[in-house]
């Protein structure tokens, strides 16, 4: 038998957003946001799907959170609607917006749950977007005012923020492959975009400085680990490429002031060099107190002449891969883990989202979810090596507590710990739920 321990105080805990899971898309004044748009649009989302019902968490809080509660975790990741807040994105506050979510953060305290506030996660309400969005560079100056209201407005109840979910899928995914919202295929406008999404992270945490809050601030941005094909130079440079594209594009300019240098001249060669003004810097790089991970897969790429701006190919080694398509490679987990800290130092990192897409439907009202069990094991495994080697890691939020919205594929992408049945909103928790349950209360993994 073996025991993984973890430290005292690590925390637990699972994660959500707010488009994915909320629902009542028009109720309290919420303002539409870039994902009602595109949600509504024919061909964007699978099944035609949209997030107006999702898990109709917005009235059924209370049962979540209960679960939650059930569930053994301290910690609860979840993401505010910007739209519910300035429904037109900037100008009068929307106080019954403000009031549902001290309703929710209340609730969560009073049941000993910490709440983990993700200020952005890709709901940008479209009376921005409809000047610009990101590629607009007040958008930035937006953010701030919308997040200086949050500050204030729940100061001594949200101590843990962050300000962006994956910069990388709200600009390059959104805007370059055009898959998710706004669905723009442009390398120039994403790189614009990326770069005010930063100038935003920037103003933030210079303003919860600076309104004298001792919380902790940081980012989420997504790492998709890469392996080399064969040990060629350009089988290996096409990796660091594609892990700098989600992961150092955004984290150097936090922490050194500046783009990576090899991704900077591939944009610079394809005509989309970021425009960076003087001081933008500045306001970027300031200090933060932890990088959040969000961590799914990894691939093996070789260098493929010609073959797009990266000139690369992802080869399938032929590992088990999720329901969604992802191989499964909690090693991955590990080498990005000690890269991070290798590189940006002894900063304590989140694992701020890691889950499986697996879709099994009840039967018999059981959820027997073994791969997403054993999905979770690796993974929780590799990063207990990780710890062990010295990497700060100070918690993991599993993705998700529910079946919800998964973008672009819909909601018959299910990485709930809880199952989901959208026609009833019957919640019936799975297997892993039960298996993870142990682990939180525990604070340790038993392998017999
Ligand atoms: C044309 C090529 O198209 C490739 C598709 O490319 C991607 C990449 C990455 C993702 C992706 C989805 N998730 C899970 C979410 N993380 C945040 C939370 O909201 C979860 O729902 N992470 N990454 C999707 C699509």
């Amino acid at each position: 038998m073996t025991i993984y321990q973890f430290p005292k105080d690590f925390c637990w805990g699972t994660a959500t957003a707010a488009y994915q899971i909320e629902g009542a898309y028009a109720e309290d004044g919420r303002g539409l946001s870039i994902w009602d748009t595109f949600s509504h649009t024919p061909g964007k989302v699978k099944n035609g799907d949209n997030g107006d019902v999702a898990c109709d968490s917005y009235h059924r809080y209370k049962e979540d959170i209960a679960f939650m509660k059930e569930l053994g975790i301290t910690t609860y990741r979840f993401s505010v609607s910007w739209s519910r807040i300035f429904p037109n994105g900037r100008g009068v506050v929307n106080q019954a917006g403000l009031d549902f979510y001290h309703r929710f953060v209340d609730e969560l305290l009073s049941n000993g749950i910490e709440p983990f506030c993700t200020l952005y996660h890709w709901d940008l309400p479209q009376a921005l977007q409809d000047e610009g969005g990101w590629d607009n560079r007040n958008t930035a100056t937006a953010f701030k005012l919308y997040a200086e209201t949050m500050f204030k407005s729940f100061s001594g109840k949200i101590n843990k923020w962050i300000t962006l979910n994956e910069p990388w899928c709200s600009s390059f995914l959104s805007n370059y492959l055009g898959v998710h919202a706004p669905g723009y295929q442009d390398l120039k406008l994403a790189v614009d975009v990326a770069h005010h999404l930063l100038l935003a992270h920037g103003e933030a945490v210079r303003s919860y400085r600076e309104l004298g809050f001792n919380g902790e601030i940081g980012i989420a941005p997504n790492i998709t680990w890469a392996y080399p094909y064969t040990k060629s130079k350009e089988d290996q440079e096409v990796c660091f490429r594609a892990i700098e594209w989600t992961w150092d594009w955004f984290l150097d300019p936090i922490f050194f002031g500046k783009y990576p240098d090899g991704l900077l001249k591939t944009f610079e060669k394809a005509g989309a060099k970021p425009d960076v003004l003087p001081g933008d810097m500045d306001i970027i790089r300031q200090s933060i107190d932890f990088i959040g991970g969000n961590y799914y897969s990894a691939s093996v790429r070789r260098h493929a002449p010609g073959h797009g701006i990266f000139e690369e190919e992802d080869m399938n080694m032929g590992y088990e891969r999720t329901d969604i398509d992802w191989p499964m490679d909690a090693v991955g987990l590990y080498d990005s883990l000690r890269y991070t800290h290798d590189k940006y130092g002894d900063i304590p990192i989140y694992i701020t989202e890691n889950g499986a897409c697996i879709n099994d439907d009840p039967i018999n009202g059981k959820v027997h979810d073994t791969r997403r069990i054993n999905y979770l094991r690796q993974h929780i495994i590799a990063m207990h090596r990780a710890i062990a080697d010295g990497v700060p890691v100070k918690g993991y939020m599993e993705w998700s507590l529910l079946d919800n919205f998964e973008w672009a594929e819909g909601y018959g992408m299910r990485f709930g710990l809880i199952h989901v049945d959208f026609r009833t909103q019957k919640r019936t928790p799975k297997e892993s739920y039960y298996w993870y349950q142990k682990i939180a209360k525990n604070n340790f993994l038993v392998i017999d």
